[in-house]
Order: C-alpha cells, then sequence, then structure tokens
C-alpha cells in the first residue's frame, strides 16, 4: 500500500447519483498533486475520502497507511492537515490570528481556557512567519482580507505537522496579487523536503504552484487522467476534462489554458467532442 493515499476501485454513491466511481488513485511521500476538474466533477468529495471524513461506498480507500472503515477516523484526522472554505467557517470571526493557528494543536477552533506549551506558541508564530502574516498575529480572524485568511489557514493546517495536507482551492476569491503571493508561497513548501505529502484541489492551471509533481484530472465522478504533470496535463486531456477545446502553454515552471481558437480547434476539439457528457 502506497505511504500516504491507495485508492482501489473507489466510488462514492448518494442515492441513485455517483459522485465518483472507479478511482484508482496512489500518493507517496513527497509527492505533491493537483486534482482539477470542473464544478461538480467530485474534487471535495474526493478530499473528503482523504481526510477521512467520508468512507468510500465501494473500493478500499488506504489513508496514511490504514483502510476507511477499518481504522478509528479520530485518530487518523490529527494526522491530515485540512485547508478549506468549510474549515474557515467554522474559525470564530473573534479569534485572535495567534490562537488560530496555536489551536490546531489541540484539535480545536476557538480558544477557551486552555493552556497552551510555549513551544506551541513558538511554532505558530514560525508559522505565521512563514506565511508571511506575522505582522497580523494579534488582528481577528474576522477583519482580515480573504487572501490573509487563506495564509492564516494554511498555517493553522501545518500546526500539528501532518503526514498529509490537502488544500481545497485555496486561491479562490483571491485577486491577481494575492493569488500569485500564494501561488509563491505554495511553491516554498512544496520544494520544502521536510513539508508533508500535498494534495491541492482547483479549477485553474494557473494556480499550480512550481514544485508540483502530479496531477489528477477529474470529470463527472471518473479520473480522465492521472500522472506527472509534465506527461499528463495536455491539451487533449484538459479538453476532455472540462468538455470544452482548449490549449495549454507552459511558460516556464506555469501553466495557462484557453479556450481554442478555431485554427487550434482541430487539435483539442477531438478530445472535448469525444469527451462523455
Ligand atoms: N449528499 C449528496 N447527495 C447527492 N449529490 C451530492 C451530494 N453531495 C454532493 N453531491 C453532488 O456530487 C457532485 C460532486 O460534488 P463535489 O462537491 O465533490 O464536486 P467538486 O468537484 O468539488 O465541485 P466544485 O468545483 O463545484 O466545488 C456534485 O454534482 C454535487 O452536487
Amino acid at each position: 500500500m502506497s505511504d500516504v493515499l491507495e485508492f482501489a476501485g473507489v466510488g462514492v454513491r448518494r442515492g441513485t447519483t455517483d459522485l465518483l466511481s472507479g478511482v484508482d488513485w496512489s500518493v507517496e511521500e513527497g509527492e505533491r498533486w493537483v486534482v482539477i476538474g470542473p464544478n461538480g466533477a467530485g474534487k471535495t468529495t474526493l478530499l473528503q475520502l482523504a481526510s477521512g471524513r467520508m468512507h468510500p461506498t465501494t473500493g478500499v480507500a488506504g489513508v496514511l497507511g490504514e483502510v476507511l472503515g477499518a481504522v478509528d477516523v479520530f485518530e487518523l484526522r490529527p494526522r491530515i492537515g485540512v485547508s478549506s472554505a468549510a474549515v474557515a467557517d467554522r474559525i470564530p470571526a473573534e479569534e485572535r490570528v495567534s490562537d488560530v493557528v496555536v489551536t490546531a494543536a489541540y484539535g480545536v477552533v476557538g480558544r477557551w481556557r486552555e493552556q497552551y506549551d510555549e513551544s506551541d506558541e513558538q511554532r505558530a508564530a514560525e508559522l505565521l512567519q512563514a506565511l508571511g502574516v506575522a505582522h497580523l498575529s494579534t488582528r481577528r480572524f474576522g477583519t482580515l482580507s480573504e487572501g490573509e485568511r487563506k495564509r492564516v489557514q494554511i498555517a493553522r493546517a501545518l500546526m500539528t505537522d501532518p503526514e498529509l495536507m490537502l488544500l481545497d482551492e485555496p486561491a479562490a476569491g483571491l485577486d491577481l496579487r494575492g493569488r500569485e503571493d500564494l501561488v509563491g508561497r505554495l511553491s516554498v513548501l512544496a520544494q520544502d523536503l521536510d513539508a508533508p505529502a500535498l494534495v491541492l484541489v482547483t479549477h485553474h492551471v494557473e494556480e499550480i504552484p512550481p514544485g508540483f509533481t502530479d496531477i489528477l484530472m477529474l470529470r463527472e465522478g471518473r479520473v480522465v487522467a492521472a500522472g506527472p504533470i509534465e506527461l499528463t496535463l495536455t491539451a487533449e486531456n484538459l479538453s476532455e476534462t472540462f468538455g470544452l477545446p482548449l490549449v495549454v502553454d507552459r511558460h516556464g515552471d506555469r501553466w495557462a489554458a484557453r479556450a481554442a481558437a478555431t485554427g487550434d480547434a482541430a487539435a483539442a476539439g477531438a478530445a472535448a467532442g469525444d469527451a462523455p457528457r
């Protein structure tokens, strides 16, 4: 079994709807994965499995060497860092930024009467520094901009020194400066050999931080393609994933995509046209 994630034939069904079907996916220690796909493709469902917050209906989902359904998820979850809008929504607006981070060590949101070790306070300060938000440590979380909140959330998710870190659309809602700042910081994280395995969900290839190694492309709950980014992130695969003819460009270590013009539609169009609806 892979060290981090090993999904074999994984499906999730709700009522008569298949949210995921036949997903095979392995994530090894040290890998940095992007999960990309259109709205409703099943990306968040996949992360819920990976974080031990949902069990598969079919197949076998291995997470950090344990099989979901045969492990106490309350022991598994602290080993996984999650940054998502759902987690952010649970953080009280009046919470001090430094407390947002340090409380992660105790698996709670909202500081009450807990006593925290000095070493925890020190680690929280270092993480806020690394994410470029140390100057905000005494501010209330609710007063931060969206970009600042995202960075604080990532610091919180790293606080427990997780073995796996899941980032659900970390750049959503950020302006260009905020996005570029975040992509740069995630790139530093991706290249840190001590960082946990990373899985980042996005809708946009422009948000792939340099240093990410692999990509899983999802459409309608099924894997279109998965593997090393340079080999897998092709116009054909992206067109099939999003169901329209797309052109993919690489500029150094960054990616960009746009709708194919009439002239280059032939290259990408066949893939999109043939894609399942
Ligand atoms: N409990 C449920 N019952 C029925 N359908 C559900 C349920 N939960 C999610 N879905 C559907 O499953 C599909 C996949 O949802 P999911 O949130 O995983 O997609 P996503 O790729 O994360 O989408 P987005 O990019 O919009 O966030 C969606 O069509 C959603 O409406």
